[in-house]
């Protein structure tokens, strides 16, 4: 980061990412401006949140907690709003870390999906990306949004208990400027000095007290921290003062007195926590604008849960699944939703203690009575009644999914295709619902091209005498819809679930039925398809053909042995000459791969080679090992054979290149 300083003045550069994300703001891609009150309201009423929780956990602090609010000033005048909080404050690093750089890891990949959303935009084409609204909703802006509205920002903040404070200001280009202030009140103020109004853009006059109430009431009503607003100067003609009810003591104390209503400030907001009010007196809409809230997400949640357990262990629950998984679902250290408060106040965002991992993209709040407020992350984990409020709100938010999926199949759908693969993980680790999870969960199938199905419907729609249900694994739908193994269930007409998911070779090995049917890889063991009687016909047929190529196989399986297991014949190939399969306990190498990249060890398992007796080429090389007596040649095409059966699965082949060369060879010859 680049600075100049003059006296007292320093400038920054916005970093790269950052300054990209203004642009936009400024550039105003986002048409409802309004939300920039909301964010503003909400960064405050979080500063108010924290400095509480320091003051309760270190006496020492240095701070006056007496009077926590928000305060919302406008000037006609010069145009300017100012959002004022005596919260929390950031010192002089903060400002520059928190302000000047967006930390998150995905802000790159997020940029480059929005310019192009923008680009699409602007070109007039709506293709079936998401709009740039839709993805700027999903990331929330926060503090930039105030740049939709605003060509100059100024912030004014001091720590609690720091003795300076810092003035930042921007016009939302290429650069910031950082000044230390000796005399700063505790809190942040972020003044806007307003755009020109221009209502065709839905860019309101932000200094008009109903549009601020307006907004207020709309977005901001449950935040518990009181926003007020100072009153508007009232011009009173003279002589016509409204009831003077501080009675008559002369023109001058009117005067006065008319002045100091006039100035007492309004509060615009309730203050009434949601989960507290009786549910048939709260709307959808305020459900929705406590989302945004807590989630910094712009867009709806899909679904909003509540929950209320009385008796000893008293709590109320909101909860809330959103309708896009955030970019950073997978990655480590992300934020977990749900905040937790006690008796309204709030202790803690991210609380993973009050749901499984798997449910981490579930957002709200949980407030409980019976905690202290001093209580921490570790008494939770332990907290006997905390377990059992995770239990039951896992369970909640599973039957709501369920619901979901027969009530509301396309908003279920939505869900599925967003959070889908996280629910899969739970599967692994979650045994009391593991029932529940394999109830809602729905995977891509050989049956419809679009539309997913349940094991349900799979298994309603088993052929007779089909004992399994069958899955094949791999990296994309295109690459196990053509793979070898699908052939013999491609020709037998048996359904196959595609599973695309990297969690999903990890759950098949630990999930052994569902409603007492097994789950089955076509890659894996024998394959014994057909009625008893089609089996009986073709294990015959099969021993016969065992004798026919019993040399043969031998002579493979020795020569292969250090790579594989067996050669065998078999049964589930139709068009293909070979394929690879892993035996039926054994850790297929999807999955090695997987540990090995977690940095656990397995053992390496051979594998078994399977070639279609039906093939020309496998006749061929029957017939041509019978006949010949060196089989060094042979040796070659034994190899190349292996090499294609691999390939064939999307697997990694040892010696690339010397296959290569022997193919390379080969072709040469048929010139
Ligand atoms: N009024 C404030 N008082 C204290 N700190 C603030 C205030 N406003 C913003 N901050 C700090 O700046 C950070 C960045 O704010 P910003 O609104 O840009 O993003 P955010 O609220 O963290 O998340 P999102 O970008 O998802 O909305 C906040 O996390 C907070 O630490």
């Amino acid at each position: 980061m680049s600075s100049e300083t003059t006296e007292t003045t320093e400038t920054f550069e916005f970093q790269v990412e950052a300054r990209r994300l203004l642009q936009m703001m400024v550039h105003s891609i986002y048409s409802n401006k309004d939300v920039f009150l909301r964010e503003l309201v909400s960064n405050a009423s979080d500063a108010l949140d924290k400095l509480r929780l320091q003051a309760l956990r270190d006496d020492s602090l240095d701070a006056d907690i007496s009077d926590l609010h928000i305060d919302i000033e406008a000037d006609k005048e010069t145009r300017t709003l100012t959002v004022r909080d005596n919260g929390i404050g950031m010192s002089r690093d903060e400002v520059v870390e928190l302000i000047g750089t967006i930390a998150n890891s995905g802000t790159a990949q997020f940029l480059e999906k929005l310019s192009d959303a923008q680009q699409a935009k602007d070109a007039g084409e709506s293709g079936d990306s998401p709009a740039a609204e839709e993805l700027i909703g999903q990331f929330g802006i926060g503090f930039y949004s105030g740049f939709m509205v605003a060509d100059e920002v100024t912030l004014v903040t001091r720590r609690a208990g720091e003795k300076q404070g810092t003035r930042w200001k921007s016009a939302g280009e290429g650069s910031y400027t950082i000044e230390t202030l000796q005399d700063a009140p505790q809190g942040t103020a972020v003044t806007l000095h307003l755009k020109p109004v221009d209502t065709e853009d839905r860019l309101y006059d932000y200094t008009s007290p109903w549009k601020i109430r307006e907004i207020v009431k709309r977005y901001s009503d449950f935040i518990t921290w009181p926003i007020r607003m100072a009153a508007e100067p009232v011009d009173v003609p003279a002589g016509q003062e409204a009831d003077g009810e501080e009675g008559e003591t002369g023109q001058s104390g009117e005067d006065e007195a008319t002045e100091a209503a006039a100035r007492e400030p309004e509060t615009l907001n309730s203050r009434k926590a949601l989960w507290a009010r009786p549910r048939s007196e709260v709307s959808e809409e305020e459900y929705h604008e406590l989302y945004k809230h807590l989630s910094h997400d712009w867009n709806d949640p899909l679904e909003t849960i509540r929950l209320a357990a009385e008796g000893t262990f008293e709590y109320q629950a909101l909860l809330f699944i959103p309708s896009q998984a955030p970019h950073d679902l997978f990655q480590q250290g992300a934020k977990r939703g749900v905040h937790l408060y006690v008796k309204r106040v709030f202790i803690m965002d991210d609380c993973e203690a009050l749901l499984p991992p798997y449910l981490r993209f579930v957002k709200g709040v949980v407030d409980a009575q019976d905690l202290s407020l001093n209580v921490s992350r570790e008494i939770l984990q332990q907290d006997r009644q905390i377990q059992l409020m995770h239990r039951r709100l896992a369970k909640k938010v599973l039957s709501t999914v369920k619901e979901m999926r027969t009530a509301a199949p396309e908003r279920y759908a939505t869900f599925w295709r967003e959070f889908g693969s996280v629910l899969k993980e739970g599967l692994l680790s979650d045994f009391e619902n593991r029932e529940t999870l394999l109830e809602v969960a729905s995977f891509a199938s050989t049956h419809d091209k679009d539309e997913p199905t349940t094991l349900a419907q799979y298994v309603e729609r088993m052929k007779e005498g089909q004992e399994h249900i069958y899955y094949v694994t791999g990296d994309s739908r295109s690459a196990v819809e053509n793979s070898p193994h699908m052939e013999a269930f491609r020709a037998q007409g048996i359904e196959v679930l595609l599973l695309t998911d990297p969690v999903d070779e990890v759950w098949v090995e630990a999930v052994p039925d569902f409603g007492g049917k097994q789950l089955r890889s076509v890659s894996k063991g024998e394959v014994d398809l057909g009625t008893e009687e089609e089996k009986q016909e073709r294990e015959t047929e099969r021993e016969e053909r065992q004798r026919e190529f019993a040399d043969l196989l031998s002579w493979m399986t020795e020569r292969l042995g250090e790579d594989l297991k067996e050669v065998r014949l078999s049964a589930r190939l139709t068009d293909s000459p070979a394929c690879i399969v892993s035996d039926t306990h054994d850790v297929t190498p999807a999955l090695e791969r997987m540990y090995r990249a977690m940095g656990q060890e397995v053992p390496h398992s051979k594998r078994i080679l399977e070639l279609n007796p039906q093939h020309a080429l496998v006749k061929g090389l029957n017939r041509a090992y019978g006949e010949q007596t060196d089989h060094t040649e042979l040796g070659e095409t034994a190899d190349l054979l292996h090499g294609m059966a691999l390939l064939a699965e999307g697997g990694e082949l040892e010696d690339p290149s010397g296959f290569v060369k022997v193919l390379a060879d080969r072709l040469e010859r048929t010139l």
